[in-house]
């Protein structure tokens, strides 16, 4: 059985195209029709409540289509190549409890791994090394819903880690999280070898990224590195 591809730690960043997307629900329009390329190895997306944030991330990785337009990732379209899509980017939810849907947690880090047709014999030993990475080895057979909240976000991070994508959008990802927890996440996407898109209202995580966009009413306000784009986010908040 093959293997699905090992991420190395220099993988190149997939290049992330918005070709005029839109997203328009019941005529509201909640992504106004934007064109951009997304080749670094940090962006932050940040912007008031309900700006269209996590809509802007999940046209990312295809949970969400655009009405118009189109988006890529290395030229794969994002609806018509899903799947290949979803292997390249991962997606962690700011709620684990949206994702973590098995009663083990071991269960739960290997679903995708039996989906991608890993050999069996592989799969504990990537899952330890996973969790390992995080500290965390000692939930692997804790029931899931035993787990903290701190905990069960380390382990959402870990299912979409074992899989090695080359990007990870996240989506609000330190919200949840107490200050110790929010301090580990942050050092551990600080300390990931893949590319990342994080959606975030803690703007102290995003200080070293190479790139922050502000969304505003659905449309990107400001492009830049973050010494430009939170003072001027913040400025327009305040
Ligand atoms: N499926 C949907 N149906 C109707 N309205 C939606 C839907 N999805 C998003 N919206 C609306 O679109 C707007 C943008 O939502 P989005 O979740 O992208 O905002 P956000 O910037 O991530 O907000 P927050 O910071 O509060 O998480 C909001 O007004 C939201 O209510």
């Amino acid at each position: 059985m093959r293997s699905p591809d090992p991420s190395p730690p220099e993988a190149a960043t997939p290049k992330v195209a918005f070709e005029g997307a839109c997203v328009t629900i019941e005529d509201r329009a909640i992504l106004l029709s934007t064109t951009l390329t997304l080749a670094e190895r940090r962006v932050a997306i940040i912007g008031a409540n309900g700006s269209g944030k996590s809509t802007f991330a999940r046209l990312v990785n295809g949970l969400i289509a655009p009405t118009a337009g189109r988006v890529t990732v290395d030229g794969l379209d994002t609806v018509a190549d899903a799947a290949k899509v979803r292997r390249t980017v991962g997606f962690v939810f700011q709620n684990p409890d949206n994702q973590i849907v098995f009663p083990m947690v071991s269960e739960d880090v290997a679903f995708g791994l039996k989906n991608v047709g890993l050999a069996k014999a592989e799969i504990p030993a990537r899952i330890a090394a996973e969790l390992g990475r995080f500290g965390i080895a000692h939930l692997a057979e804790r029931a899931s819903h035993s787990l903290s909240g701190g905990e069960k976000q380390m382990v959402a991070l870990c299912s979409v880690l074992v899989m090695r994508p080359r990007l990870i959008v996240f989506d609000e990802p330190t919200t949840l999280l107490d200050l110790n927890n929010r301090n580990r996440l942050r050092a551990a996407i600080a300390a990931l070898p893949q590319s990342a898109i994080v959606v975030t209202h803690d703007l102290d995580l995003i200080g070293e990224f190479d790139r922050v966009l502000v969304i505003e009413d659905g449309r990107v306000a400001a492009d830049d590195a973050p010494a430009a784009a939170v003072p001027w986010y913040v400025g327009r908040a305040s």
